[in-house]
């Protein structure tokens, strides 16, 4: 017979979750004439993904952020995992591959800046990350 054991489900914290809801999101079909995200929507996505930076070049806004690994091996592995989410997606970030360090830059090079893509992305890059530690 089943004993009616108490069960206790842990429940993650308010950031677990806002921060898995960026991640379990995909990228929206995003058209060239989408608008870039507002500065009001930037601070709020950017709570998701406070290790990023927000970064302009060429004239556009992009998220930025370097992430360290032990060698070259672990770099190129964690290039990747980053190259794969980005073909699954089809949106696709600047990696530069060093010796232990690898820094990835998201942004939407059909609207010149930044969607709410490039922060579910950023966010799929922090928790390809994590999987690796
Ligand atoms: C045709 C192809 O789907 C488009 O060019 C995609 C490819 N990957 C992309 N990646 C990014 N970051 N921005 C884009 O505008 C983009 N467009």
């Amino acid at each position: 017979m089943w004993r009616n054991e108490p069960t206790f489900v842990v429940q993650p914290s308010t950031m677990e979750v806002e921060m898995s809801e960026l991640t379990k999101q995909s990228c929206e079909a995003c058209s060239a004439d989408a608008p870039t995200v507002t500065a009001d929507q930037k601070q709020a996505l950017g709570k998701d993904v406070p290790d990023w930076q927000e970064i302009e070049l060429d004239g556009e806004e992009q998220l930025q952020r370097v992430f360290k690994l032990k060698n070259f091996a672990q770099a190129q592995a964690f290039t990747n995992k980053v190259g794969d989410l980005a073909e699954e997606e089809g949106h696709h970030p600047a990696i530069l591959l060093e010796y232990g360090k690898v820094t990835v830059r998201w942004w939407t090079h059909k609207i010149g800046g930044l969607h709410k893509n490039d922060y579910i992305m950023a966010a799929r890059t922090d928790a390809a990350y994590k999987d690796m530690q």
